[in-house]
């Protein structure tokens, strides 16, 4: 049979570390195959390598039978593969009509001509966007599909998608498989990764397992059992997550009091206890995120307070909020989050306090027995804590966010869809690990997106247009939750 892509015996090191040993993929034309395994089993050096971005060390990459064009031939390149990355590939700054236009309006730039030929490429694939507007005012959901319809443009028909759904709301998620399926009803082929492995089941037709830079197995998606799936991904078996009991202690670590932000969100009264876990749901623009951002001490309210451990530290100051005892994990990992260049134990053990002088430099020996802990229990994959963060796989970068988050033992904690980008078993680690904060007396507030996530806590606060209008407690139903979400029912 002939492959529309195929990868044969790729063989990728990054010094020390082998990212990709004898691994490889067959995708036939027309399908769409999921690409899953745990972070760091290799999956997004593959995409590097099937895009033409990296060299494998050995190993050949063929398209429709050819061999893959040379990397200097981007051109070429882009004729053939496309991927749309959780990150934006698009330059905010240009307008959607300029970004589809990059690099092949020729010498001389006829503006006029290139926002009528950008009109009707969004028009021809179906994408309700303003070519004139800036591309950094687009949501993840309009972006996304500007990127895709970029790619079919250049003639590409073979599409990575890369976890695209990590930062898309449910009724998003719905409409991206709808289009999914339209453009494989077209012909088109399609490559894609995600840890939700619903998402697999729903959208694709077979299923290619890597596992520590090595191909497990190829499999129809059809009739393949889950657990056997979750299996060949962490070579054991795996059982579901159980959410434990909490001691909820008098005490409330984390309170606000009338806090509004303009267009965000209005009036918000809260006050978690120590030992608590309390949920925020909501769906996109129902203000959850804004919300926990000024819990955390990243964003100021217009009105209306935050006190954290009887302390009302300044808003808006985030080190202030450390030093009144608060962790944080950060939604936008990449700009708040961890600092590529430093090690894993210097990002672990770095909370920003310290970085100010308070305490004074941190003792080495303690650094590198704190972080060799976190390291085990959050389960993060990396050669020690030497190494740069900015080496690891995304959802191990990630983890080290959250061990900085817990690093001090905070008496609260505010985390922003702490399990996005991350593989199924370190799921469960990271929920066992904010379970235990809260058993050493942490009050958590716990945003997420993942119905899963909030199955831990003790209640869940619903968002919608800004205000908290429910206080659901444990035992509550998916249908039961969303419903609140979207509004339908109080
Ligand atoms: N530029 C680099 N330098 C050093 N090591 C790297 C580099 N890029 C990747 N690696 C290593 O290669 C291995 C595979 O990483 P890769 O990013 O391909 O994993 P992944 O399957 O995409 O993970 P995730 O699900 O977390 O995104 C990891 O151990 C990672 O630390």
């Amino acid at each position: 049979m002939k492959f529309h892509v195929e990868a044969r015996n790729i063989v990728k090191r990054f010094g020390p570390t082998t990212a990709l040993h004898h691994a490889g993929i067959q995708i036939a034309a027309g399908e769409t195959h999921a690409l899953v395994g745990r972070n760091g089993a290799g999956k997004s050096t593959l995409v590097s390598i099937l895009t033409g971005l990296q060299r494998p060390d050995a190993g050949e990459v063929t398209f429709a039978g050819e061999r893959a064009p040379s990397l200097a031939d981007r051109d070429a390149w882009r004729r053939r593969v496309a991927c749309v990355y959780q990150k934006p590939t698009i330059i905010p700054a240009l307008t959607v009509a300029e970004n589809l236009f990059l690099n092949r309006q020729g010498r001389f730039v006829k503006w006029r001509e290139l926002r009528a030929r950008a009109r009707d490429l969004l028009n021809t694939y179906e994408v309700d966007v303003d070519a004139e507007a800036p591309a950094g005012d687009l949501g993840v959901e309009q972006r996304q599909l500007v990127e895709i319809a970029r790619a079919l443009s250049f003639g590409a028909t073979f599409i990575i998608l890369d976890e695209p759904t990590a930062r898309l709301d449910g009724p998003a998620i719905e409409r991206l498989f709808t289009r999914m399926r339209a453009l494989r009803e077209q012909g088109v082929t399609m490559m894609y990764i995600s840890h939700h492995l619903d998402e697999v089941y729903e959208i694709c037709q077979r299923v290619t397992v890597f596992r520590d830079a090595r191909h497990v197995t190829t499999r129809q998606v059809y009739g393949l059992p889950h657990d056997e799936l979750v299996t060949a991904m962490t070579g054991e078996a795996t059982a579901a997550y159980q959410a434990g009991e909490h001691t909820i202690g008098e005490k409330t670590v984390l309170q606000a009091s009338g806090l509004s932000l303009r267009g965000r969100y209005t009036r918000v009264d809260l006050a978690v206890r120590a030992g608590e876990v309390v949920g925020l749901a909501g769906s996109a623009g129902s203000g959850k995120i804004g919300l926990a951002e000024t819990l955390a001490g990243l964003r100021k309210a217009d009105s209306g307070t935050v006190t954290v451990n009887g302390r009302r530290p300044r808003q808006g100051d985030v080190p202030a909020f450390l030093a009144a005892g608060l962790g944080v994990v950060p939604e936008d990992r990449h700009h708040e989050g961890f600092v590529p260049f430093l090690s894993v134990g210097e990002n672990g053990t770095m909370p920003i306090m310290r970085k100010l002088g308070r305490y004074g430099l941190v003792s080495p020996g303690r650094r590198r027995t704190r972080t060799e802990t976190l390291i085990r229990d959050l389960d993060i994959k990396t050669d020690g804590p030497e190494q740069p963060v900015g080496d690891l796989s995304g959802g191990n970068a990630q983890k080290v966010v959250f061990a900085r988050a817990l690093v001090d033992d905070p008496s609260a904690l505010v985390v922003m869809n702490p399990t996005a980008g991350v593989d199924v078993k370190s799921k469960q680690a990271l929920l066992g690990a904010v379970e235990d904060a809260a058993g050493r007396g942490a009050g958590v507030v716990l945003v997420s997106d993942e119905l899963d996530d909030l199955r831990i806590c003790d209640r869940v606060l619903v968002m919608f247009h800004g205000r908290v209008v429910k206080d659901v407690p444990r035992g509550w139903t998916d249908h039961e939750l969303v419903a609140v979400m979207e509004g339908i029912q109080e």
